[in-house]
């Protein structure tokens, strides 16, 4: 029996996603055996830190790809640097769920509108905290570090009135029902990425790329790779306050991006639309005409 290891991060959140993945690729392929193996990265190391640099959540599976230690990598495809390893590919990127960010309140707190003046919100996104801020300039931000379980357990001990994060990590860890508010897109654009999944393998590995691409997702996999495609060409890695999201209607990929200060003093934001085989072109069009207008001055 052939047998394939897939490497995942230990948190809840990693495993929940890795055994849906496992589940479908054995449904496609009940012949081959899928082992799941755990893997520590700097990111789960270092819960409190500062996220700093590129590939905080991936670099150590990745060494494990190259070592053939794993043959399949699961990644929140949103903690994956845009710059692909030497080795290595993205094989498939599976049917994404939710891309929005999710309010959760404490009882009584139920929507970002309602939340009452000078309300106290967890989050260390720069992406949320200046656009949180650009809404609603009242809200006291407070950082909000950790796994999804963490995060939670901080608004249970009333520490905050709500948190933001995304609704896919709720909802693939079962959670769906803790959200109160799907965060409206105009006003909090998710990250590149947010909501899907990366499987990435060696780049020569024909066998496990052909067995991953089984659960690719055509239209997630343009929408992703014309938001990557963008935050590439901003050039500003995932810690910045950039937000973008595609959406395919009736064959056409829309491309909506966003950039801000990192007080929400200025959002600059802008769309384009195109043929979805053009999604990489589209990203960097879009990049560039907001560079052009004033983004740049935010690129510190
Ligand atoms: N390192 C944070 C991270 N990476 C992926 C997700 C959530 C799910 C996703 O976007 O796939 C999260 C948690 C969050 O942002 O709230």
């Amino acid at each position: 029996m052939r047998q394939i290891v897939v490497g995942t991060r230990g948190s809840a959140l990693a495993l929940a996603q890795t055994r849906q993945i496992v589940a479908r690729l054995k449904e496609e392929w009940p012949e081959i055996e899928f082992r799941i193996q755990t893997i520590t990265t700097r990111g789960d190391r270092e819960q409190g830190a500062l996220k700093g640099d590129k590939g905080f959540f991936t670099k150590e599976i990745e060494e494990a790809l190259l070592a053939n230690r794993i043959d399949i990598a699961v990644h929140s495809l949103k903690d994956l640097p845009t710059e692909n390893p030497e080795g290595l590919e993205i094989a498939s990127i599976p049917r994404r769920v939710d891309a929005r960010d999710a309010l959760v309140g404490r009882p009584g707190m139920k929507s970002l509108k309602d939340l009452p003046q000078g309300a106290i919100v967890g989050t260390s996104s720069t992406r949320r905290k200046a656009l949180l801020k650009a809404y609603r300039p009242d809200l006291e931000i407070r950082d909000l570090r950790g796994n999804v379980d963490t995060r939670l357990a901080a608004l249970g001990r009333g520490e905050y009135d709500a948190i933001v994060l995304a609704s896919a990590g709720l909802i693939r860890m079962d959670l769906r029902n803790r959200i109160d508010e799907f965060l409206d897109v105009a006003i909090m654009l998710p990250a590149p990425g947010q909501g899907a999944l990366a499987l990435q393998t060696r780049a020569d590995d024909d066998l496990v790329i052909e067995t991953a691409y089984s659960i690719n997702d055509a239209d997630t996999d343009d929408r992703i790779t014309a938001e990557r495609a963008f935050l590439h060409a901003i050039g500003m890695g995932c810690m910045a306050p950039v937000g973008a999201l595609a959406t395919i209607e009736k064959g056409i990929l829309k491309l909506e991006g966003a950039i801000a200060a990192p007080d929400g003093s200025t959002v600059i934001r802008a769309s384009i639309d195109g043929d979805p085989e053009e999604c990489e072109a589209l990203g960097e069009e879009l990049a560039e005409g907001m560079m052009q207008q004033g983004a740049k001055d935010l690129v510190k």
